[in-house]
């Protein structure tokens, strides 16, 4: 079983209009409510891969209904432990260039973490915590590194999606697979990039630290995958962008999933690139019909052997 552990879900409340201008009314050409938060939009690709799973994390109030009866419509296997406090709303405005407006998140007590920790604690060498998005900020900053030790002691594999030091605490307890986008990357190793050889020398250092496969995001430029045998290329195909709110964690989902399934790091790649793509070109999270119709589209090249 996958187990997708969304500490900080959200509404996300997609706005679009042509311009916006600060410190004026501005009226909305077009709005959406969706459920998220980054393991959500793990699990809903994963069901579309048809990759049994189970949505973790913690959901209160109005919000939380919303999104705890949008994602069983949606056919989600969710787990979620309830909370007093209310999950909250982010805001993803889509003008002359995308903005995010994400909240800090609820109060989270310890009584409801003790009962969240429960859900964990049935894990076997056979599952899979993918651990994604932001802490709640009454939470320790050490709670992903506590689930990895639970996680390492079931002998379950982990992913986990962070960055800078929390990245660097978790690298050598060996997560299957990390996914920093390639400017995540730059800023982790405190550099800058000039070329494809400087992303790949910075993808095989975090190999070297741990992480048993790298998977570079570059948004429209395509991913990079970084095996210890291997170095893989994909350009991204193109496409109308309407919403690449997600398109990470679905690549993260892509890949997952059809790891899961074959242990096969490439065909869990095209599945990747595929999914981070067939959502950026999608309102929400991407269909299995919208994936099944780009990955014939994706063209993995060899770098180096
Ligand atoms: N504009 C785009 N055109 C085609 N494919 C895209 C586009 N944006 C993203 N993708 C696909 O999705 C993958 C993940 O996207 P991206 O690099 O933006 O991840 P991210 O930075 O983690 O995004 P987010 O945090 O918004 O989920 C890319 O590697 C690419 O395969
Ligand atoms: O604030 P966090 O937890 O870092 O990110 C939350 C979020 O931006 O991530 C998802 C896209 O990746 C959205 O569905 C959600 O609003």
């Amino acid at each position: 079983m996958i187990y997708t552990i969304t500490v900080n879900p959200s509404i996300d409340y997609v706005v679009q209009l042509p311009h916006m201008t600060l410190g004026s009314v501005n009226r909305l050409a077009h709005t959406a409510k969706l459920p998220g938060g980054k393991g959500i939009n793990v699990s809903q690709i994963l069901n579309d891969l048809n990759q049994p799973n189970r949505a973790l994390g913690f959901i209160g109030g109005f919000t939380g209904t919303f999104i705890s009866e949008a994602l069983k419509a949606k056919g989600l296997d969710c787990h979620f432990t309830k909370i007093a406090d209310d999950t909250r709303i982010n805001v993803k405005i889509h003008a002359d260039e995308e903005t995010e407006l994400n909240g800090a998140g609820p109060d989270i007590t310890s009584l409801e973490v003790d009962q969240f920790y429960e859900e964990l604690s049935h894990l076997t060498a056979d599952d899979v915590v993918v651990m994604s998005g932001s802490l709640a900020p009454s939470l320790p900053d050490t709670f992903y590194y506590d689930i990895i030790q639970k996680a390492k002691a079931a002998g379950a594999n982990f992913v986990i999606d962070t960055t800078g030091e929390a990245l660097k605490k978790t690298l050598p307890s060996q997560p299957l697979v990390v996914k920093p986008n390639n400017h995540e990357l730059a800023d982790y190793y405190h550099t800058t990039f000039n070329s494809q050889a400087d992303i790949i020398a910075a993808g095989k250092r975090m190999l070297k630290e741990g992480a048993q496969h790298v998977l570079i995001s570059m948004a429209g430029d395509g991913g990079l995958l970084i095996t210890p045998d291997h170095v893989y290329f994909s350009p991204a195909p193109k496409g109308h962008v309407i919403n690449s709110v997600g398109a990470g964690d679905s690549m993260i989902g892509g890949f997952v999933g059809t790891f899961a399934k074959t242990h096969d790091a490439v065909e869990s790649f095209r599945y990747g690139l595929a999914c981070g793509s067939a959502t950026a070109f999608s309102e929400d999270i991407a269909t299995r019909a919208k994936i099944d119709e780009i990955l014939p589209l994706i063209k993995i090249e060899t770098v180096t052997k």
